[in-house]
């Protein structure tokens, strides 16, 4: 056996060459760690020493420190940018400082009240809703229009394109990314076994399915690259329309400074890493919505009595209603919670030698927080398995975000950069599909509340659901 540096968080016994993958695959597994090694413990995968934090407090402490503020330096996190870390999502230091106020400077310039990004959403919502009319005539697997409409809400942001919902292109875009994502963890296999890379390379990368995930990024890139010379052409530097020409902006000005991260990789990358982030979470968050509320006739109906009494029903609710429909958002924020959909977030990194709850945490060392653990704690929350979204509003009946061990988007300096812009399409989304439908489970069966087996994410199983038009 190889030996753990000594102080590192306990737990459980690892093998030769596989640690104790085996044993690690699912949250049930980490449920069974926590009970017996407490709320923080390592886990050795491989070549790969993981820290899972399960209590709130711990990881609201690490991730409000600088010393865990990198990511990883796995080379498949940036297989993109064959293996040199580029973008925002995967980058650490001055380069992730940069790029990340670069992006949350312009969509808050372009979006939350500022009506370019909800406009964008209220239009995508307004095709979503005609879309679902097409699919009120039986039991049915959720429309692909879900799809379009999130992915049509980046594209608009970073590039003001969009696709309507039966356009081959997109759904190409559509299966690249899922493909990307789907594929992306067996990827990841030399980074937690480096004796792979003793192997034959055409053996290793069929047991990667790496060739295969170089075809469908190749063509992303050719798309990416085909929208960045058409905006090139076009460019007014005058007014610019998008983040990519806010970018390109800033390559120009940048353009004698053999450092800058405004280049044609760390371009590409950034586009990339606000589809990939933001589109497989906000769509499944919006199947989440539905399923919950078809497992909650009560719920849906409190939501669509509150819509029916704030907006007229030939009008689809905007940003301006959302105030007077807390009902709604705290259902919505129910939702988050149950579903603790990016369960376990994304992988930190201590910058160097450490010290966490009197643990020693070598440099290096990689670092999660379970934000499902926390959402479940019952030292926080009141009957936790129950789903109830009045917990999120006072006696009043306004909105309340508790302030303790509620993080669907991550907490500290790392957190989700694209939290206001996910609510607000929640929001819309939810909004529009609710005044205009009943959700239920198809006669005679139940909603699958389940989540698809995928290590550290709550992904919803597809599933037939009846859409009822309502009258
Ligand atoms: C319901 C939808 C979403 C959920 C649940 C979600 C959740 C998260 C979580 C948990 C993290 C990791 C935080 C950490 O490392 O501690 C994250 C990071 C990130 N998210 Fe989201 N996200 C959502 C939607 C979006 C959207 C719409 C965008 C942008 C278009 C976005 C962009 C990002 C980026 C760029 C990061 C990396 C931030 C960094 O490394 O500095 N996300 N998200």
């Amino acid at each position: 056996l190889n030996k753990d540096p000594p102080g590192l968080p306990p737990g459980p016994p690892r093998y030769p060459v596989i640690g104790c993958l085996a044993q690690v695959q699912t949250i049930e597994d980490c449920k069974k760690f926590q009970k017996k090694y407490g709320n923080t413990f390592s886990l050795r995968v491989g070549s790969q020493t993981l820290v899972t934090m399960c209590d709130y407090k711990t990881i609201k402490e690490a991730f409000s420190r600088y010393e865990f503020i990198d990511r990883p330096n796995w080379k498949v996190l940036n297989f993109l940018s064959d293996g040199e870390m580029a973008g925002v999502i995967f980058r650490n230091g001055v380069p992730w400082q940069t790029l990340r106020r670069f992006l949350l400077r312009h969509l808050r310039d372009m979006g939350m009240g500022k009506s370019r990004l909800d406009d964008a959403i209220l239009r995508e919502a307004d095709e979503l809703v005609k879309d679902f009319k097409t699919y009120t005539h039986g039991p049915t697997l959720f429309p692909p229009s879900i799809n379009v409409a999130i992915l049509n809400v980046i594209w608009q942001l970073v590039a003001s394109r969009r696709y309507d919902v039966n356009d081959e292109e997109i759904k190409k875009f559509a299966n690249l990314v899922k493909k990307f994502q789907d594929d992306i963890t067996l990827l990841a296999l030399p980074d937690f076994f480096p004796w792979l890379r003793y192997l034959p390379g055409p053996l290793v990368r069929r047991l990667c399915r790496e060739d295969d995930l170089r075809a469908a990024v190749k063509i992303g890139r050719g798309m990416m690259e085909e929208v960045v010379r058409e905006h090139r052409a076009s460019l007014d530097p005058a007014s610019p329309r998008d983040v990519l020409d806010e970018f390109l902006l800033e390559m120009e000005s940048q353009k004698d400074d053999p450092h800058s991260v405004f280049n044609e990789q760390d371009l590409i990358k950034t586009i990339f890493d606000l589809f990939t982030a933001g589109y497989d979470t906000t769509s499944n968050m919006v199947r989440w919505v539905i399923l919950h509320m078809a497992n909650q006739p009560a719920v849906q109906r409190r939501v669509q009595q509150q819509l029916d009494q704030v907006v007229s029903r030939d009008t689809l609710p905007s940003h301006t209603h959302r105030q007077q429909l807390p009902y709604l958002d705290a259902a919505l924020n129910e939702v988050l919670r149950v579903s603790s959909l990016a369960s376990s977030g994304v992988p930190h990194a201590a910058v160097h030698d450490t010290y966490l709850d009197h643990y020693f945490i070598p440099k290096g060392t990689v670092i999660t927080g379970y934000a499902g653990f926390c959402h479940f704690d019952p030292n926080y929350w009141n009957e936790p398995e129950e789903f109830r979204p009045e917990r999120f509003l006072n006696e009043s009946g306004k909105l309340i975000i508790p302030k303790e061990a509620f993080i669907p988007f991550g907490t500290g300096k790392r957190s989700c950069l694209g939290e206001a812009l996910a609510r607000m399409e929640l929001y819309m989304f939810s909004a529009a599909l609710l005044q205009n439908f009943t959700f239920t489970a198809p006669e005679g069966r139940t909603v699958d509340l389940s989540p698809r087996p995928t290590p550290g994410t709550h992904f919803p199983k597809d599933q037939e659901i009846l859409i009822k038009p309502r009258n």
